[in-house]
């Protein structure tokens, strides 16, 4: 099996699942938000507060394009979409996994959007960023697994499930 790389928007689970899935297959796991924070020795926030949010997107998708890994669930950041070349190759060496959830759960979910450091456009608000995004995720996706009203052990076993398919 591939890599297996989870996309989806922010708080949709990506780096609490990615790193169960690891363990079940027995695969590494990373975060791509922990490689960017290391490889640029500064917080995703201060990396934002520095060189604004298209800044952040050109450094996640230098960062993501120079991903090597084998045998390794990679987590990305929820704006890794917005990077072409980091897309393209993540495409080449793993299986895109898209974490869906319907936009009443994920508003419910992230409380305080801000605070995570999401990349928001001048007066964009969730709704708008869930619109302009899940076409983004749609499009890159071999997989998707919605998991709207599951809890994340039955999350990753949905996603087994739908990996064993695309192997048979
Ligand atoms: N089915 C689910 N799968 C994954 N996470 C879930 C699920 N249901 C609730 N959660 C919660 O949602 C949050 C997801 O946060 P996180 O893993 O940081 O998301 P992301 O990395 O995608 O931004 C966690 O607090 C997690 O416990
Ligand atoms: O979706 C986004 O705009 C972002 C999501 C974050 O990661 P998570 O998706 O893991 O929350 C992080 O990469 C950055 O703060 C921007
Ligand atoms: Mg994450």
């Amino acid at each position: 099996m591939k890599n297996i790389v989870l996309i989806g928007m922010p708080g949709v689970g990506k780096s609490t699942a990615g790193v169960v899935l690891a363990k079940v297959l027995g695969y590494e796991f990373i975060d791509a938000d922990l490689i960017i924070q290391q490889q640029e020795g500064k917080l995703l926030r201060e990396i934002i507060a520095e060189v604004g949010t298209d800044g952040f997107i050109e450094v996640e998708n230098r960062v993501n394009s120079q991903i090597e890994v084998e045998k390794s669930v990679i987590a990305t950041g929820g704006s890794v979409v917005y990077g072409k070349e980091a897309m393209q190759h993540l495409r080449e060496i793993g299986t895109v996994v898209y974490l869906k959830v319907s936009y009443d759960i994920l508003e419910k979910r992230l409380h305080d959007i801000k605070g995570r450091g999401v990349v928001l456009k001048d007066g964009q608000d969730l709704r708008g960023l869930y619109e302009e995004r899940v076409p983004l995720y749609e499009k890159y996706a071999d997989i998707t697994v919605c998991e709207d009203n599951l809890n994340v052990e039955q999350t990753i076993e949905k996603i087994t499930e739908q990996l064993n398919k695309l192997e048979a």
